[in-house]
């Protein structure tokens, strides 16, 4: 009789499907046994039980329940359990109970399988092979990480995200206007780096009224399942560090900035990528830095990978920008007047590269002015120069912006301005900041005469049943303008300001959102300016003016962003004759600013502060200053068009690239593949689906499934649709990819298991000789490295298939998979029995020629994948090393990970290893 001790690993030798057991008790007459894996638990009287023990020898793979891959060396024995003496994939040696091992541990032995008769249906073998053949599909693609997103393929968004998760430890700004995307593209990039594992450990930090958002688009576009941290839940989690018990956290900065505690939990964290929204608010001058800036910087420094995002870099000045690169690369940026020397110096040869990127040819000054950069310029073509004046150009490779001039299908905006009286009691006694926001300096009574108040009161009613969305810049306003509409005119109004918590604030601007019983209008103080999806609105009121240019193009932004279907429409009150008209006069005549967005805003406000404060305060002078605004906003759009902006848009878009990208999404999204496999699977596992109207299905779990449940199905089941424009109109389906975390966790559920791995078929073809055998062995080539590694760009987990026939030949080109159709054995237990045991000994010599023939094959798959590596990241490294000569945002250390990189996969590449997956007798007659 065995001897049975808790925790050691038994398996049930006439339920595999039920996966690892373990020993959880015994007495004189019985043992229990949890298998984990799948959820079961069952009682065994001894002696009969039909277990048998999982015995690992040297050299075989197991993976323990932290996930980390090892190899057995030696196998020792403690009070009856097993200890393995492994080494894991950094070489480093460690001791493995084997209670310790994933209870989802592969423990099939395909032959020994086979031979005892133990048979599984051919569709099972038959998935496996889909299985594999997915997999390595998906580990090899060029768009891995992107196909999965519920995104419209917008060409600059996924030229980003492919360049950006492609470095090693990314640190850059993306810095696209208003609304093009940028969310989008870190979550691009986040995503793929996840599905890699090149990052486990997300922080993403928004300001506060953001969370929710992040959080909503994480999940719905990326099935990113953020844990958003708070007060309460950091004070739920009793653990040291409370961060530590997740691995994608959303939290905002307000938060943070408020508690000490978590501030020093955060920085501890040990996050791989850190990603921060609205990075503007990262205020850094040469004497003084924020908190907030401390912090980031703190997390900087600790973080590998680092994403900034602003729409408005330069809003609190080229300092401010300067402080936020500094963020991304201290050694770099490290003196800001040098910063400033170098940025001026580059201007007139960005300038005469934009000759050539308008075709023109150069002349001789400009030349010059290129080739004291580039060198000698002959035999260079257009194409070459601007590349490599790009690759040098000075925060080329750390900053990212993309402008709507060069992006299509904006419907574009309309100004419609007011001019109303202005009211004695604001004019007299005030001054210029009261006349400007009387709204704030007249107390209450402010809304009985102000004109705006009826002038808003007969724009909702003409405009009704349309959404109008209102910015101004406080919530007392806010407020007294809830108030007055109701009182005067019944109107309800939803409202979002600072003073609100994020639950309210999020409860409003769905209350705003809904389509069928929702608000009008929706009034906003500052705070509704940033990163809020407000497009499905088409009329905007801009009830006072900011300053800061770059807040009102945010204000604007709400509206202005991908998915607006219609011109905007933007609606602004003025008080004529006061401070009040000279700002909008200024945005309006000297600046344009309503209308388009105007790239030299923020300079010309920097250069004009002055002379506009002066005119606020005699509104008299403001002739002169929009004059002036207007031809030195012409003048600085005018560089900015010819000059380096043009280089940086070439930059973060370069068409023919992204135009590859979408085009490969595109064919995988037409593929049909996806949907015949899922169906496959479904049915082998009980799952009912059945197509429904619109391009979808429905899927739930079935009265006969093979096991409790399906990963990521819900017991109430799901609409689903594999087409992606189905997906985008259709947001609470889910949009079915060789991404979705049910297609990985059903890949993962499969290969760990047993089913499948053998089986036997009688397959009745004219073709074939009477009665004669023929094996399907399909092998696997692992490469078992750390997953930052990326080792599967080179050599995915890879599927070797062999079809052996009884004189050792491989027939596996000859015959395909697909061909070998027929009758199964499963059932026919007598049957087969008696076949195994009178071929017995020809089908062990069978499988002897396949394992030769396939680690022949291996040699060569490893040292095919070696030279692709060496020569693949040889390419870049070189490029690397040569760009660092000439452009120093090249960081050093990202030399050096290269070259660490690259040895570290050559030593895992050459230890890639073989494992039998599955085995299949074909008798053929
Ligand atoms: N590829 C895409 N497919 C579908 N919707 C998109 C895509 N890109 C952007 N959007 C939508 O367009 C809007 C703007 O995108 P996003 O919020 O990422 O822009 P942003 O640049 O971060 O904006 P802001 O500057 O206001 O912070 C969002 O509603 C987003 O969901």
């Amino acid at each position: 009789m065995q001897r049975f001790v808790p925790g050691q690993r038994w398996i049930s030798e006439t339920q595999g499907e039920l996966g690892l057991g373990l020993v959880v008790a015994v007495d004189g007459r019985r043992v229990e046994i949890a298998y984990r894996a799948t959820g079961q638990e069952r009682i065994y009287a001894l002696p009969e039980a039909p277990l048998v023990r999982l015995e690992l020898t040297a050299g075989e793979h197991v993976r323990d329940r932290d996930g980390r891959d090892l190899t057995i060396l030696s196998v020792a024995n403690d009070a009856g359990l097993f200890i393995y003496r492994c080494e894991d994939v950094q070489g480093a040696v460690v001791a493995l109970s084997e209670s310790q091992i994933d209870d989802r541990l592969r423990f099939n032995r395909p032959h020994q399988r086979l031979m005892s008769g133990r048979l599984d249906p051919d569709h099972w073998f038959d998935l496996r092979w889909r299985t594999w053949l997915q997999g390595m599909r998906e580990a090899g693609s060029p768009v891995r990480g992107l196909v999965g997103a519920r995104v419209g393929l917008i060409p600059h968004q996924l030229e980003i995200a492919a360049e950006v998760a492609r470095r090693d430890a990314p640190r850059v700004l993306l810095a696209d206007e208003v609304g093009l995307g940028k969310t989008i593209e870190a979550g691009l990039i986040l995503h793929r780096m996840l599905l890699t594992g090149r990052a486990q450990r997300v922080l993403v930090i928004t300001p506060e009224p953001l969370l929710h958002q992040w959080l909503v688009e994480m999940r719905r576009r990326f099935n990113l399942r953020f844990a958003l941290f708070d007060h309460a839940r950091f004070a739920s989690i009793s653990d040291p560090n409370p961060f530590l018990a997740d691995q994608q956290v959303l939290c905002s900065l307000d938060w943070i900035i408020r508690s000490a505690a978590a501030r020093r939990a955060l920085v501890e964290g040990q996050w791989d990528l850190l990603v921060v929204d609205e990075a503007h608010h990262l205020d850094w001058s040469q004497t003084a830095a924020s908190p907030e800036y401390r912090l980031v910087a703190d997390l900087a420094e600790r973080t590998p990978g680092v994403l900034l995002l602003t729409a408005t870099p330069e809003q609190l000045g080229r300092a401010g920008h300067f402080g936020r690169l500094r963020l991304l690369d201290p050694q770099r940026f490290r003196d800001y007047a040098s910063f400033l020397a170098e940025e001026a110096d580059y201007a007139p040869v960005a300038a005469a590269a934009a000759h050539l990127l308008d075709g023109r040819a150069l002349g001789d000054a400009d030349r010059t002015l290129i080739a004291a950069r580039l060198g000698d310029l002959d035999g260079l073509d257009a194409e070459t120069i601007l590349q490599r004046l790009l690759d040098r150009h000075g925060t080329g490779r750390v900053m990212f912006r993309n402008t709507r001039a060069s992006i299509p299908g904006f419907p574009g905006r309309d100004l419609l301005p007011y001019p109303l009286p202005e009211p004695d009691a604001y004019r007299a006694g005030s001054d210029t900041a009261e006349r400007l926001a009387p709204e704030r300096a007249h107390g209450p009574a402010w809304s009985e005469i102000d004109p705006r108040v009826d002038w808003l009161v007969e724009l909702l009613r003409r405009l009704r049943p349309e959404k109008l969305l209102l910015i101004c810049t406080a919530a007392d306003t806010v407020l007294d303008l809830r108030d007055v509409l109701l009182r005067r005119a019944g109107i309800h109004a939803a409202v979002f300001h600072e003073e609100m918590d994020i639950r309210e604030r999020d409860r409003a601007a769905a209350y705003f959102a809904s389509a069928e019983d929702g608000t009008q209008i929706l009034l906003c103080s500052e705070i509704g300016s940033e990163g809020r999806n407000f497009q499905f609105a088409h009329h905007l009121v801009l009830f006072d003016l900011p300053l800061d240019p770059d807040l009102l193009e945010q204000r604007i932004g709400r509206l202005d962003r991908i998915g607006q279907t219609r011109r905007v429409q933007i609606h602004v009150p003025y008080l004529a004759g006061g401070p009040g008209e000279v700002l909008f006069r200024w945005y309006a005549e000297g600046l344009h600013a309503f209308s388009a967005i105007c790239p030299a805003a923020p300079a010309v406000y920097a250069r004009l502060r002055e002379d506009l404060t002066a005119a606020l305060a005699h509104p008299q002078g403001a002739d002169a200053l929009v004059a002036e605004a207007r031809v030195l906003s012409a003048r600085i759009n005018g560089e900015l068009a010819a000059g380096r902006d043009r280089l940086l848009e070439l930059h973060s878009h370069r068409p023919e690239r992204s135009a590859a990208l979408v085009e490969a999404i595109e064919r995988v999204d037409a593929d049909g593949d996806l949907a015949d496999y899922l169906k496959r699977f479904w049915d082998g596992f009980g799952v009912e689906h059945e197509s429904a109207p619109g391009h979808s299905w429905v899927v739930r779990p079935g009265a006969h499934m093979l096991q409790e449940t399906f990963p990521e199905l819900p017991e109430e089941g799901v609409t689903l649709t594999f087409d992606r424009a189905t997906a985008l109109s259709h947001e609470h389906w889910e949009f079915m990819t060789r991404e979705h975390p049910m297609v990985l966790a059903a890949m993962e559920l499969l290969s760990a298991s047993d089913l499948g791995t053998s089986a036997l078929t009688i397959v009745r073809d004219a073709r074939f000789k009477r009665a004669s055998l023929l094996l399907e062995a399909l092998y696997v080539a692992e490469c078992q490295a750390p997953s930052y590694l990326e080792a599967g760009r080179f050599l995915p987990p890879t599927l070797l298939r062999l079809l052996i026939d009884e004189s050792g030949a491989n027939l596996a080109e000859t015959i395909p998979h697909d061909d070998l159709q027929g009758h199964c054995l499963n059932h026919n237990h007598k049957l087969a029995r008696t076949l195994l045991e009178s071929r017995g000994e020809r089908l062990v010599s069978m499988i002897e020629f396949g394992e030769r023939l396939a680690r022949a094959a291996v040699v060569d798959l490893r040292r095919d994948a070696t030279a692709r590596m060496q020569t693949l990241l040889g390419e870049e490294l070189d490029r690397l090393r040569a760009l660092a000569r000439v452009n120093p945002n090249v960081r050093p250390q990202e030399i050096a990970a290269l070259e660490d990189r690259r040895e570290q996969l050559a030593q895992a590449l050459a230890k890639t290893h073989l494992r039998l997956d599955a085995l299949r007798l074909v008798v053929t007659g």
